[in-house]
């Protein structure tokens, strides 16, 4: 019999887009991981048993020492990137303390949602990034 983890087929992961002085924080993924040095929402995968808005908290505080307060979903997008499957589930988040540290990445930017187009997004990000321009018009 064959078994095949869930995990296998689709990643369930959470990005936080935290609005802070009409801007958005955007950072670059490194250079050795998947999508070397594509720009993200940051966040990460869900764990067993957590909820997303749980995920998100814990990765927006182990990735850049930020606290954020959780506000709208927005549309989850699924991507399938050859190898593996992602279910991406974006939330706005509005910033609320701490002092960025990058401990996962090796760039970020606070960009208007005009300019969030300049960048070379993950694919999976491209229908977030489309979606928070029209509802920013
Ligand atoms: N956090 C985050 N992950 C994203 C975004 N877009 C996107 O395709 N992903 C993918 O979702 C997965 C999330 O993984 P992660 O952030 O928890 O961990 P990671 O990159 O260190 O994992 P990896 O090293 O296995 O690629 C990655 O495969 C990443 O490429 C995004 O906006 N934010």
């Amino acid at each position: 019999m064959i078994l095949i983890n869930e995990e296998d087929i689709m990643l369930k992961v959470t990005c936080a887009i935290i609005e802070k002085n009409q801007q958005v924080l955007i950072t670059q993924r490194g250079p050795h991981k998947s999508q070397a040095l594509l720009w993200e929402f940051p966040g990460g995968k869900i764990e067993p048993s957590e909820t997303e808005t749980d995920c998100l908290i814990r990765e927006i505080e182990e990735e850049l020492n930020l606290q954020v307060e959780l506000g709208l979903r927005l549309t989850p997008v699924e991507h399938n990137y050859g190898n593996f499957m992602v279910n991406l589930i974006p939330y706005v988040c509005q910033y609320k303390s701490g002092t960025i540290a990058l401990r996962e990445h090796v760039a970020y930017n606070w960009v208007s949602a005009k300019d969030l187009n300049r960048y070379n997004w993950c694919p999976a990000d491209l229908p977030i990034v489309e979606e928070y321009i029209r509802r920013k018009k």
